[in-house]
């Protein structure tokens, strides 16, 4: 149910967000790494590509369903993972989850969510839910993350592969505010068997100890990607690519999709823009690989440029956890108004499938 909330611009969103949360976690959500460039460029660069809409082809009967990893979805679009999402609302991922199910959106759990990939699932049904792996140190445990999975219904492993570590973070520095400090994030280790036979928990200080030890792993290379394709019968989507030469080479190790995507900004700072990495990307594994999108994402027409640009489907992430500080209502309105206004922008550009939109009627304007 989408409750009673009416209609709410991507601004509005954050503005009600904004007034909801207290500072750290409103900061923390919507900050970038360093001094916002790369944040900026994601929605700056959008906007500088413009749609040049073809008129008079009968757009009566839109189709906007696109197959997303392997599922069949209504919408070209999945809520991306999402950490610690307690910090919005108390329901947090179950939350979100729930409103992903009653729409059939994907969900993607993130390794660092506040309630167990077992929890989340048993909210979900049979929906669509895919799992987010930040690779631990330790591959008995991201294994044993790995086969959780597999056992509660998740059809795709996200490797997110631009955070060996975390970027800097200013915002989150200056308001001393890290989630994981504060104990949230911690569902999945504190139900991992392999992770409790390893550490010591007796309290939640320990456990926040033992995981912040364990969660990134900068020692990754892609002999891990060959070594989890081995180990797993699923999708393995490499979430985290900007340059063509590593979707070639996320190709060549046997990933089955890649996100396009710099963490919403919150990684290197100075990196490139989401957009402006798609064509080159397109351009050398289109056809040989699923191409996910991600970053600045806030409109309609946001969604119709990436998708002309080659991605077969987008990520939502700050604009559904926005929706969030109003529980599973506001997450559904989300993603209501978005699956409205992508129909509507579908149509008024000329088409009537997703599939059929091509980079001939995108235009980057120069000025
Ligand atoms: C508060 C927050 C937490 C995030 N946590 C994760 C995470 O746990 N795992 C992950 O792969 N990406 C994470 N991301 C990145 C998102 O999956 C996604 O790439 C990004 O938000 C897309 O940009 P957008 O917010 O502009 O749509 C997070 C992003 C935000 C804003
Ligand atoms: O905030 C993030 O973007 C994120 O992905 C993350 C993951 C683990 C710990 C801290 C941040």
């Amino acid at each position: 149910m989408s409750g009673n909330i009416h209609f709410r611009s991507p601004e509005e969103w954050e503005r009600v967000a904004k007034d909801y949360l207290d500072k750290g976690a409103f900061e923390y959500i919507q900050s970038g790494a360093g001094a916002e460039e790369t944040l900026l460029a994601n929605v700056r660069s959008l906007k500088k590509w413009t749609i040049v809409p073809r008129v008079l082809r009968d757009v009566s009967a839109i189709d906007v369903t696109q197959r997303i990893v392997g599922v069949k979805a209504p919408v070209p679009f999945a809520l991306a993972p999402v950490g610690f999402q307690t910090i919005v609302h108390p329901q947090g991922e179950l939350a979100s989850a729930r409103a992903a199910a009653a729409h059939n959106v994907p969900f993607i759990v993130s390794t660092v969510s506040s309630y167990s990939l077992e929890e989340i699932a048993e909210v979900m049904g049979d929906s669509p839910r895919f799992f987010q792996l930040y690779w631990p140190s330790d591959d008995e445990i991201a294994l044993s993350f790995v086969r959780r999975a597999e056992e509660n219904g998740y059809s795709a492993i996200f490797v997110t592969v631009d955070t060996p570590m975390l970027g800097w973070r200013e915002q989150d520095k200056q308001n001393q505010y890290f989630p994981l400090r504060n104990g949230q994030g911690l569902g999945n280790y504190l139900a991992d068997p392999v992770f409790l036979q390893k550490a010591t928990v007796t309290k939640t200080e320990d456990a926040i100890k033992e995981v912040a030890s364990r969660l990134f792993n900068a020692t990754l290379t892609w002999e891990h990607l060959k070594w989890l394709r081995a180990q797993t019968k699923l999708p393995i989507v490499v979430k985290g690519i900007v340059h063509p030469e590593d979707a070639k080479l996320a190709v060549e190790y046997g990933a089955d999709a890649i996100v396009v995507s710099n963490h919403g900004g919150r990684q290197l700072d100075g990196s490139i823009s989401s957009i402006d990495a798609l064509p080159a990307i397109v351009e050398d594994v289109k056809g040989e690989v699923e191409i996910l999108f991600d970053g600045g994402i806030r409109r309609g027409t946001d969604v119709i440029k990436a998708l002309a640009l080659g991605a077969d489907s987008i990520l939502l992430g700050r604009l559904f956890v926005y929706g969030l500080a109003n529980g599973q209502a506001g997450v559904e309105k989300v993603i209501t108004q978005l699956k409205e206004e992508v129909e509507i922008a579908l149509a008024l550009t000329g088409e009537t499938k997703i599939r059929s939109l091509q980079s001939g009627v995108v235009r980057k304007v120069t000025n």
